[in-house]
């Protein structure tokens, strides 16, 4: 068979990479996208990671082969969480070879499958992607943190976001209700701290901070469209600091719509490079990609890494 007998004569040959552990990767969703994978192209590997940093090592091995002729996927789907995506997309970053990807919801928030996708239903992003058809190639910016070197996908959060994510480990509670509760559980006695944010050197915010989100992906947890501006592909980092002079509450209910932009204690600012402090002498509790992160740091500097990965997302579409 050639690449043009095939029903969708785009990809010939895919590699799935799936994260048991993620919130929702189950055998039933995978053998599912197998199968819709297997109408559309005409050879489908299936790798299961089988601990924490298996997809960046298995992706690294994979696509630097130098053997002629080697069978490579020029395609790849990536199905689980954050985290998992963070990794898949190390993987890719490190790699000779760089195939779009193709992200699919598996994890707990899904937000970045959200971001890419709008939330549409899994069966049909991945249809588009697989043909074409309202979907497009595009190569997203991603950040890292120096010492020790982390790549972001999603994005990183201080203050309520981090002490959220912190309190979510323990909650056993499916979806993207789990962040709801440990949000709601973490405000009962969440205290701002003093901080700082500096964009592309110039200060931005310094004082009271409910929290920092720096991003990456225009929501975070699932559902707060936090950086309604972020692009995926513009080669800068959006911020949002949130102060304490604006009601956690009623910032966190604007945010659902992105209607948080403009009201007094927000501060949204875009730059290259993005420096998070804290100033009041204790060290700055944070989070990437859904992680939290531990150190005695007081602050981070987090670099864009424009167009480093090709995805495929929704055509037209302008989420970060
Ligand atoms: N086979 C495995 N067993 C245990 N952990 C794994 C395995 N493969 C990957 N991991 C780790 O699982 C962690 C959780 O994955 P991930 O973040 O994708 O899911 P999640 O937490 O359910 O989703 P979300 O980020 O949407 O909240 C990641 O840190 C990843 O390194």
């Amino acid at each position: 068979m050639t690449i043009n007998d095939l029903p969708c004569g785009r990809y010939r040959r895919v590699t799935i990479i799936a994260n048991p552990a993620a919130g929702s990767t189950t055998d039933a969703r995978i053998a599912s996208m197998e199968s819709l994978c297997a109408d559309l192209c005409e050879h489908v590997d299936v790798f299961w990671t089988k601990h924490k940093g298996h997809a960046t090592d298995f992706l690294a091995s994979l696509l630097n082969q130098e053997v002629p002729g080697a069978d490579l996927p020029d395609v790849l789907v990536s199905v689980g969480g954050d985290g998992t995506l963070r990794e898949v997309m190390d993987g890719i970053r490190r790699s000779r070879h760089r195939p779009p990807l193709i992200v699919m919801p598996g994890g707990t928030g899904n937000s970045n499958y959200r971001s890419l996708w709008d939330d549409i239903p899994w069966e049909t992003a991945l249809h588009s992607a697989l043909t074409g058809g309202a979907a497009a190639v595009r190569k997203l910016d991603l950040a890292r943190i120096s010492s020790p070197e982390r790549l972001i996908v999603l994005g990183a959060s201080t203050g309520l976001f981090a002490a959220a994510t912190a309190e979510s480990r323990s909650i056993p509670i499916p979806g993207r209700d789990r962040y709801q509760e440990a949000i709601s559980r973490t405000l009962k006695n969440y205290k701002p701290y003093m901080g700082r944010v500096l964009v592309d050197g110039r200060v931005v915010h310094s004082g009271a901070t409910t929290l920092v989100n720096v991003g990456g992906g225009r929501h975070r947890a699932g559902v707060y469209n936090i950086l309604p501006r972020s692009l995926p592909d513009d080669a800068l980092l959006d911020v949002c600091v949130l102060d304490a002079s604006l009601p956690t509450r009623t910032a966190l209910d604007l945010m659902r719509t992105g209607e948080h932009l403009g009201h007094p204690g927000v501060t949204y600012a875009q730059g290259a490079e993005i420096t998070l402090e804290r100033i009041d002498g204790s060290p700055l509790q944070f989070e990437t990609d859904g992680e939290v992160v531990t150190s005695n740091r007081h602050s981070i500097t987090i670099k864009v890494l424009p167009g480093a990965v090709p995805v495929i997302a929704r055509d037209q579409h302008q989420g970060g």
